[in-house]
Formats: C-alpha cells, structure tokens, sequence
C-alpha cells in the first residue's frame, strides 16, 4: 500500500541524549507519499500511532528534554513537529494536534521506547487517518445495523430521525427515505414513543413489552446518547414479537379448548382408574399410588399416614374404588369433628327410643351403613381412649350392638383409618390403644407431604388453574415463573389443601389473565423476596404449627399464639369451622380438636 517516492531527502537527525548532545549523520532516506487508500483496515480510534509512521530514518530531529515538541531539520529549513510516543492512539495524537495553538498545522515525530525518534506521520497523513476511520466506521456502523434483526431507530435531541434500519423499514412498512431526516412523532402517536422518555428524561429501559402501534408487539430497549453527558439524540433497538403474542392467544385458546378435552377424557378415564384422580409423576407419590393400587385388591384393613391435606382421603376413596367392593357404600367419619359423646351412636347407630332426642325408628350406623363396603376413619389419632375399645372390639368380632340394642349386629366392613400423628408415639405416651393400633396398622401407607415432592407442584398448579377457570368460566391465567418459583419454594404446612386455597385466591386476584407476584399471599412472597430454599422439615409429621412459615396472621409462626390464630381465623370466617381450617392450613378435625383444647366453643 506504500507507494514509495523516488524523491530523496538527505537528513541529519541528532537525538536529545545523544552522548555528544548531537551529532550529524548523514543519510539517504525517502519521503513517502501518501496513497489515499494506504489506510483502509482502520476501524478503531484505538489504533496505535506507530501504524501510520514512516521511517524517518536519518533526518535530524531536535527534541528539549521533557518536551512535546521538536525541531524537524529538512536540509535547508527546518519545521515545528509534534513528538508523540508511536504507542500513542490515533486519538490521543488527534488531541494533541487539537491543543497546537499555532496557525500552522505540524507534522509529528514518533518516539520509540528508547526515546528515540523513530517515525514521521505527517498532518495531511493524520487527517487522513481520520477521514478513513470516519469512512470505516460509517460504513460498519451501516453494515451492523442493517444486519440485525431488530429495528433500530436513531434520533437527534429534537426527535428527528437520524437513522433507521432495513428491519425498522420491514417491521413498520415505511421506508428509510420516508423517514429519515423527519420527526419521529410524524409517524407514530408521540404516547407510544418509548425513545422520548429516553430524550427527554434520560432514562433507559431494557426489554420493556411495548405496543409502539396496535398491530405491533415489540420489546424495547431504549437509552438516550450521551456526549460528554449531555444528551445529544437516542437509540431504540426494538425485537418485534407479534408473531409470539399471537402464537401466544393461539397457544392459550388451544391449551384451554384442550384441557376441556382432557377433563372429558377424564370422566371417562376416571372410571377406568380411580387412582386417576390422584395427581403428580414425582417418584414418591408414584410409588404410594402403587402400594395403594395393590393393597386395594384386598381386604387388608390399611393405615393411611400424612400430614394435613396431603390426599389421604383421595387414597382411601381410591382404594375403595379399587377394591371389589366398589359398588358397595364408601362411608367417611371423621374421629376428630365428632363429639365424642355423638360417636357412639354416628359408628354403631341407636336402637328407636334409646335416648331422648333419638328417632322413633332408630339410625344405623356408619359401620352398618358401610357393609360390605369400606368404612374410612379420618383422623383416627384423635378417637377418645372409651371409644377405642368399642372399636377394636366391633372389629375383632365383625358385630356390634346399637346403641339401646340388644341384637348383635354382623358387618363385613373394610377399614380404612388414617391420621397426620405418630400413634406409635402416642401408644408409647398411653394416648392410644395398642391393641387397636395393632389391628389397624396391617398395612400403612405413607404420603408424602408436597414440600417432599416440589416437582408435583407445577401440575397441581396448573390443575387447580384449570379447574377454577373452568368453574368460572373464565380464560385459563398465566402464571409468571417468579410466581411458580415462589410456590415451588414454599413449604406448604397445609400441602395440596392449601396449594388449591392459594391458586383459588390467585385466579380471584389476577389481572389480565396474568398472575403477578404481588398476588401471592405475603407469606408466599416475603418466603420468596428472601428466598430461602424450603428445608424438608423433620419429624415428619411435624404438626402444622412447627411447619408453617411467617408473615400473615394464620400462619403458625406468626406472633400471636395458636389459640388466638385460632380465634382470629373463626372470626374470619364467621365460624364457618372448614373455611377457619383451611385458612389456618389444617384439616377441619384438626381444627375441632384443637378447638376443643383451648376451649373455644363450637358456637362461635
Ligand atoms: N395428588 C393429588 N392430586 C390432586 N388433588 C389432590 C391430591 N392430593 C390431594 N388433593 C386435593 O387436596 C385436597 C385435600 O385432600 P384430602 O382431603 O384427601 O387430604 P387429607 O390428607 O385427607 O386431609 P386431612 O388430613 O385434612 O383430612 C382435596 O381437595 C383433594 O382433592
């Protein structure tokens, strides 16, 4: 690229450090002249001096000690040069020339890293340089912008557009030409110009959902152009996603239209499988589904452990389901809710006339009821101790006497119990029977509390979803990721009983068919602000109020005591004794029993 003149100057140069303060050495040099494309490869300002000096070979130079200036001795006259180190950056040298005071523009002198001179970079040569890299840049600058794949508009401080890519031409169908050189707002509503908040109040946003026209969906970043801190115009790099958002509905309408589908396959389904109901792939409850599945097809009397909500019900109904006696009666009871001066009679039923109040012909009960089909007990820890020896008796015998009866009464009933405590634990403590707890513990079950399989959560979510959605008619919402990691997180003391409490209050509170954040429970969302990831908590049927976290007045480690949560709860409520429960996180049992503990009276 250097075209070498065949024009000869003869120098001297003599350096500042020179042993005898300067010396002449003559030599042959040559000038170089300067072809217009020597510079092309320039791209960066960066660039180092010494890539555009000449050798300067001999010609002499006088440089003062310290100084930025020197003296080029060209035979005859001599000229004013700039000294500049050749690691300099083109930038720097270009300030330097820019604070030279004097009418004439001087050539520079390189200094190499032994002080000496060791290249000429003339002005015209420099200017040259600048004017190449202006060129480059431009022209890469073009290049890069009309590559990408987002529009990208360029405005001054006044709004009028400085540029505008081939993708800004494709996403907005106006053509550079139409734009560039015009105020933006002349196309587009002023309001729904993200770039003039990036003008006028210096603010940038970064991947903001944008709707610039109604039939545009874009995300936006948009930052306004500073020079030496003023702002002199602003950019906007925008991805256009409408063809997403569209996909997006289609993808809703589809999904929704689908779970409808799913829901009737289901009733069909349901009845092939009752296990079908029971929803999650997580190995742990997979492998309960299987336990269940095969002590189902016997008569086996089965012991169902978890904590509250878990599902235990939905088991026992399985396992009925299951079982050969799915056309037989499957009676629940719940030891807990029931007086036990009542559970006398609701288990074995009374004889007409046997007490006052009683019904003039007399009431089966529910062991009666459920011949030859499955009677579950719910909440069997909680059976007072007179009551567990009628029970352990009925059982070992298969009769039993109403209450006020004298004929026995034969059942082939299946037994299905379940509890959220350790009856080991209480057998050890006298709280209840061992030999009832032998009797009833043939087969157990165990289901594991939800925070053990936090890999179900987001089926259940999206179950819960739909089925609320469909129940009102609604949209299927969206839920944001932050908010199923929160629920992810969680620990959940009242486990899929209040997993579908809080989806319930989520599809009340969302917005736009979107699930924020802000919709959480605070106890949800400062679990999450804090992010801790959820403990798997040990005893394993811990009870709730060791389990639950903090932030709203029902959780259990809240600053009010158990009894006044509970009292607040009722309150809540109006009494309404499974609301109260399902807002403190436990079953209605539960609840009862420990209503009765701290003696609050059912009438509230
Ligand atoms: N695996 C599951 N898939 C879908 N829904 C579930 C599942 N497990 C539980 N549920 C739902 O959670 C709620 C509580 O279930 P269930 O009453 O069977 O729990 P539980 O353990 O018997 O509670 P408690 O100890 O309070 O009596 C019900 O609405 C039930 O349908």
């Amino acid at each position: 690229m250097y075209r070498l003149c065949p024009f000869l100057y003869t120098f001297d140069y003599k350096v500042k450090h020179c042993p005898s303060g300067g010396w002449p050495v003559p030599c042959v040099y040559f000038l170089v002249w300067i072809g217009s494309d020597f510079l092309k490869p320039l791209f960066s300002l960066d660039c180092p001096l010494a890539c555009l000096a000449e050798p300067i070979g001999s010609a002499a130079v006088s440089i003062r000690d310290g100084e930025t200036e020197g003296v080029l001795h060209l035979g005859d006259r001599d000229a004013a040069v700039l000294v500049v180190p050749e690691k300099e950056t083109l930038l720097k040298a270009g300030e330097q020339l820019l604070a030279w005071k004097r009418p004439s523009v001087p050539d520079l002198v390189t200094l190499n890293e032994a002080n000496t001179p060791s290249g000429l970079v003339t002005a015209h040569r420099l200017f040259s340089a600048f004017v190449t890299l202006a060129q480059n840049q431009s022209a890469l600058l073009h290049t890069l912008l009309d590559t990408m794949s987002e529009a990208i508009t360029i405005v001054d401080m006044h709004n009028v557009v400085h540029y505008w890519n081939k993708a800004a031409e494709n996403i907005y169908e106006i053509d550079r030409a139409q734009v560039v050189g015009t105020p933006l707002d002349a196309h587009f509503d002023s309001e729904s110009i993200r770039l003039l908040d990036a003008l006028k109040q210096g603010t940038s946003v970064q991947r903001v959902y944008h709707i610039p026209r109604p039939d545009r969906h874009v995300l936006i970043n948009a930052a306004p152009i500073r020079q030496e801190g003023d702002i002199i115009g602003a950019i906007s790099i925008e991805q256009d996603i409408t063809e997403l958002v569209r996909l997006n509905e289609e993808l809703s309408h589809t999904t929704a239209h689908l779970h409808n589908l799913q829901q009737e396959m289901s009733r069909f389904q349901a009845a092939d499988d009752p296990f079908f109901t029971i929803k999650g792939h997580s190995a742990a409850i997979q492998s309960a589904i299987q336990a269940a599945r095969k002590v189902a097809q016997t008569d086996a009397t089965v012991l169902i452990y978890g904590e509250s909500g878990v599902g235990k019900e939905l088991f026992a109904q399985a396992i009925h389901q299951a079982s050969r006696r799915r056309e037989k009666p499957f009676i629940a009871i719940n030891c807990g809710a029931i007086p036990a001066a009542l559970f006398e009679s609701e288990l074995f039923g009374y004889q007409g006339g046997a007490f006052t109040g009683a019904e003039k012909k007399g009431k089966p009960g529910k062991l009666e009821l459920a011949h030859g089909g499955t009677l579950f007990l719910d909440e069997i820890g909680e059976l007072p101790l007179e009551l567990q020896v009628k029970l352990l008796r009925a059982l070992q015998e298969r009769q039993f006497y109403r209450v006020g009866g004298t004929e026995p009464i034969t059942v082939n009933t299946r037994i299905v119990a379940a509890t959220n405590r350790q009856l080991e634990h209480m057998v050890a403590e006298g709280r209840f029977r061992e030999d009832l707890y032998y009797r009833l513990n043939v087969f157990t079950l165990e289901i594991p509390p939800l925070r053990e399989r936090r890999e179900d959560i987001p089926e259940l979510v999206q179950l819960f979803l739909h089925e609320y959605a469909i129940a009102n008619d609604q949209p299927v919402p969206r839920i944001t990721p932050d908010v199923m990691q929160a629920l992810i997180d969680h620990t959940w003391p009242g486990n899929i009983r209040q997993l579908r409490n809080v989806i319930e209050r989520l599809s009340i509170l969302q917005e736009g068919g979107v699930i924020l954040p802000e919709h959480l429970p605070s106890a949800i969302r400062s679990l999450t602000l804090a992010a801790p990831p959820a403990v798997p908590l040990t005893p394993p049927y811990a009870p709730v109020s060791q389990t639950s976290p903090a932030g709203y007045p029902f959780a259990p480690d809240s600053a009010l005591s158990e009894r006044e949560r509970i009292l607040a709860a009722l309150d809540r409520t109006y009494g309404n004794k499974k609301a109260a429960a399902d807002l403190l996180g436990i079953s209605r049992g539960t609840l009862y029993n420990k209503m009765r503990k701290y003696g609050i009276s059912h009438e509230r």
